[in-house]
């Protein structure tokens, strides 16, 4: 057929074909989430229903793009793992991250409702923007996820640090953050347990970690895109990081731990709030202190999916579950699952994100 005259400017177009045999991270961040979460009247510095929305794009971001390995989500970003040999679009780059952002923020207004229920859709269009970084190796995939949960938990402990003074303790936002300045971490968790009485390593998990979307296996008849459920501890006015009575500081001092993150001395808010949640039936239980930003945590689905002689020695909480149902794999099927977890260090990596670090299995490549 013959070639209009006007084909000549798709010659204009430029290959954006990312390199091969590489890791490709695409993240995406609210455009001025700033003032969106406050016209929104975001709970501060947690807005649940806020995490629970991201929580849910993200997870059908995952279900229509089966090359990403892992999400992580916080505050008003997401991060998300393609596998190295991913030939989604031939690895062009605009038309992978494009497509990423456009269902992220489409699906993050589609299902707005079904968590600001009171509000039938925002009071304006919500703009996420996103890129696409490209890593070479195994190392730099696990230091960026370690670098965003550091992330999540410096800022999460400074913003809640910085509003109990505030919302509690009647400081202006100013002299709050005056109070704050040159405190490291374990100043914060002591403040916040000898002022205010509050544990912050029993604070939810979602908060302090932010969320990680895998792929584990899901019971059979699970709706993949059901709505989030809200975790008990995480509604307005949970007193689970509470502490009575008031203790000794020695009691302090093992309560906080030390602080598995390397921060500077003096901390400075990065501008970031926090966020994190679950899959279709999926409960998320603490459990060892690990790493220092501690404890781990297993769903509901997870627990569901550890073969029968593992059931039989232990559940997810390292508790003997003998007599226990032992879980069949008729029953499930792959999925997306949403958790709050430690990914920072080997525990992770060599456990439940083993896949996804795993070699693959040769492909033949596209010429
Ligand atoms: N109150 C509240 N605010 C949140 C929550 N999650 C995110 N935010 C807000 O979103 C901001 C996200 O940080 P940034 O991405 O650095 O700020 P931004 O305004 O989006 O700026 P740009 O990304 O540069 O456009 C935080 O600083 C908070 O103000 C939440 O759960 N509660
Ligand atoms: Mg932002």
């Amino acid at each position: 057929m013959a070639k209009s005259k006007y084909e000549y400017v798709k010659e204009f177009e430029t290959d954006d074909r990312m390199l091969r045999n590489v890791y490709v991270l695409v993240r995406i961040d609210g455009k001025g989430f700033h003032k969106f979460s406050q016209t929104h009247d975001f709970a501060k510095p947690n807005d649940v229903r806020g995490i629970n929305l991201m929580n849910h794009a993200a997870r059908c971001v995952m279900n229509e793009l089966d090359d990403i390995l892992i999400a992580f989500g916080e505050s008003d970003e997401y991060s998300f793992l393609f596998r190295k040999s991913t030939d989604l679009y031939q690895r062009r780059e605009a038309k992978i991250v494009s497509t990423v952002v456009s269902l992220f923020t489409s699906a993050y207004v589609y299902y707005w409702n079904d968590y600001f229920t009171e509000l039938k859709r925002p009071l304006y269009p919500p703009v996420f923007d996103g890129r696409a970084v490209l890593y070479p190796s195994e190392v730099e995939v696990k230091d960026y996820f370690a670098w965003r949960q550091a992330d999540t938990h410096i800022n999460n402990l400074f913003n809640t640090s910085f509003w109990a003074l505030v919302e509690e303790g009647g400081l202006t936002p100013k002299a709050a953050e005056a109070r704050l300045c040159g405190t490291d971490s374990k100043d914060k968790n002591e403040m916040l347990f000898t002022e205010f009485n509050t544990n912050y390593s029993k604070l939810p998990a979602m908060y302090r970690k932010g969320s990680v979307l895998l792929r584990e296996q899901i019971p059979k008849d699970a709706d993949k895109d059901a709505i989030i459920p809200t975790l008990p501890e995480t509604l307005p006015g949970s007193k689970s990081a509470k502490v009575t009575p008031a203790p000794d500081t020695t009691t302090i001092a093992l309560q906080s731990g030390p602080d598995p993150i390397s921060e500077p001395v003096s901390e400075a808010p990065s501008g970031h709030t926090t966020p994190v949640a679950v899959a279709s039936p999926v409960v998320s239980q603490e459990t060892v202190m690990q790493e220092g930003i501690d404890s781990n945590s297993h769903s509901e689905s997870m627990k569901r999916s550890i073969d029968a002689s593992e059931a039989e020695q232990q559940d997810a909480e390292g508790e003997p579950v003998a007599g226990k149902e032992a879980p069949t794999f008729k029953r499930m099927k792959k999925g997306v699952v949403i958790d709050h977890i430690d990914i920072i260090g080997e525990k992770f990596w060599a456990g439940r994100g083993a896949y996804i670090l795993a070699p693959e299995k040769k492909k033949k490549l596209r010429s």
